[in-house]
């Protein structure tokens, strides 16, 4: 799931005549009006042009939002689903000042305001009111600053841990500490202690910006009380709540030598994610090629993004026009395709769908892209962002289960996004 949190405009940005260009609408949009267009008259060019900045998402939530309302929409499902034995993770991307921190971690001064906190109480409530497993609690806290990473907990070790994978652990990091807790609020002080160590430098978007990629990793071991025919099932299952460094583009933080450099690495293992996600996200490439070792990040974040793992990105932007750029920047990466077939790429392969998937396209779901005259068919009943394309003898009959070698296996349209 892909959410977008649209933070106030702050105090500064006002002083500096900066305006509000988002606005949060119905139906999970977000709409950017481009502070250099005058969007007052409401003649159909100006309306096109101002439904071209319409970004969809799973979940927004705008300025007036919680960070419990955030976490009830996006994050709770991850912390079912960790519950349950499944990896987890929650990413919040955004550039530097958007507001991933504050989703994150909150304020010092409001702490019942932490999405972190609200997972972790989730996580170890619902372990409590489970009578059929013991659960025992572990967290890890690291950073990943200039491909190094760095073990929060404890600052003192050696500067750059290795990441390795075996079959007992997962993808974990050789050498970092990982604390038996009993609490919440135990995994909190641990987290703020970390936090204290973790790479920030004033930049000129944000007095206290994160430069580096922080990972918290709660591990869940679970062992069934009373097994079946005397055995005990064992479940272990990670939480990973990821605090990614500012995505903006290194000229915007007007940055030179060591903060070039860190700009590069922060954007390199950015667009790493973003490709593994995408290999991962792409239903017409199964099987094919996922680049986890392009970056430090991705092979941490291995089997949390892979196989039978839930994750939740959040987007954070800020509302003020100076960050225009940025923010459209964010929202174009993040927007679900599914939204407005006339921008978008859309891609399928009809030959992985089962008959009930055709049958369930519907005349309503149809949508054309006016560049092409393609009919685009959004099928709620598969993958939430997968567009099928239908060949020709299946758009006669779409109502019923059209035959599959009608079908050319691999087509790929493009709209005008
Ligand atoms: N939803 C919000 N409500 C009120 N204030 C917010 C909100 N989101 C962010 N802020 C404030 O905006 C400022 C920048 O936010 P924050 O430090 O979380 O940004 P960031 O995205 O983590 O930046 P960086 O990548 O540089 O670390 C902070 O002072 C924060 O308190």
């Amino acid at each position: 799931m892909v959410g977008v949190r649209v933070r106030p405009l702050s105090a500064a940005e006002s002083a500096r005549g900066a305006v509000d260009c988002l606005s949060v609408t119905e139906g999970n949009k977000v709409f950017a009006r481009d502070p250099d267009e005058k969007m007052g008259g409401r003649d159909y060019l100006r309306l096109q042009q101002f439904n071209d900045h319409a970004y969809q998402f799973d979940a927004a939530f705008g300025p007036e939002s919680g960070s419990s309302e955030v976490y009830a929409r996006l994050v709770r499902r991850v912390v079912t689903a960790v519950i349950d034995g499944y990896n987890g993770a929650c990413f919040a991307y955004g550039a530097t000042g958007s507001g991933k921190t504050h989703t994150m971690l909150g304020q010092p001064q409001a702490c019942n305001s932490r999405r972190e906190e609200e997972a972790v109480e989730e996580l170890m409530a619902a372990a409590l009111r489970d009578d059929d497993f013991d659960y025992k609690f572990g967290v890890s806290y690291v950073e990943i600053y200039n491909e190094k990473v760095k073990d929060l907990l404890n600052p003192d070790s050696q500067a750059d841990l290795e990441v390795r994978e075996d079959a007992k652990h997962g993808t974990h990091i050789q050498g970092a500490v990982e604390l038996a807790v009993g609490s919440a609020a135990e995994i909190m002080e641990h987290m703020q202690r970390g936090s204290v160590y973790r790479t920030t430098e004033a930049t000129n978007c944000n007095e206290v910006s994160s430069r580096s990629h922080a990972v918290l990793q709660v591990t869940v071991k679970a062992v069934q009380r009373y097994g079946e025919g005397g055995g005990s099932k064992r479940r272990l299952a990670k939480m990973s709540l990821i605090d990614l460094a500012g995505s903006e583009r290194a000229y915007k933080t007007d940055n030179r030598g060591q903060r070039l450099v860190e700009g590069r690495n922060i954007n390199r293992s950015l667009l790493s994610l973003a490709n593994c996600i995408n290999a991962l996200a792409d239903r017409t490439r199964k099987g094919a090629h996922v680049p986890y070792r392009d970056s430090k990040l991705t092979r941490l974040l291995k089997d949390s993004l892979s196989g039978t793992s839930v994750a939740a990105m959040l987007c954070a932007v800020s509302p003020s026009s100076d960050q225009y750029e940025e923010t459209l920047n964010t929202l174009k990466r993040q927007d679900v395709p599914r939204a407005s077939p006339e921008v978008h790429a859309a891609y399928v392969q009809l030959d992985n769908m089962e008959a009930d998937e055709l049958a369930a396209i519907s005349e309503e779901s149809a949508a054309r892209d006016p560049s092409s005259g393609a009919v685009y068919y959004y099928n709620d009943q598969s993958s939430a962002t997968t567009w099928h394309r239908p060949g020709p003898q299946a758009l006669g009959q779409a109502a019923g289960a059209p035959p599959r070698t009608a079908i050319s296996p691999r087509e790929y349209t493009f709209g005008r996004g």
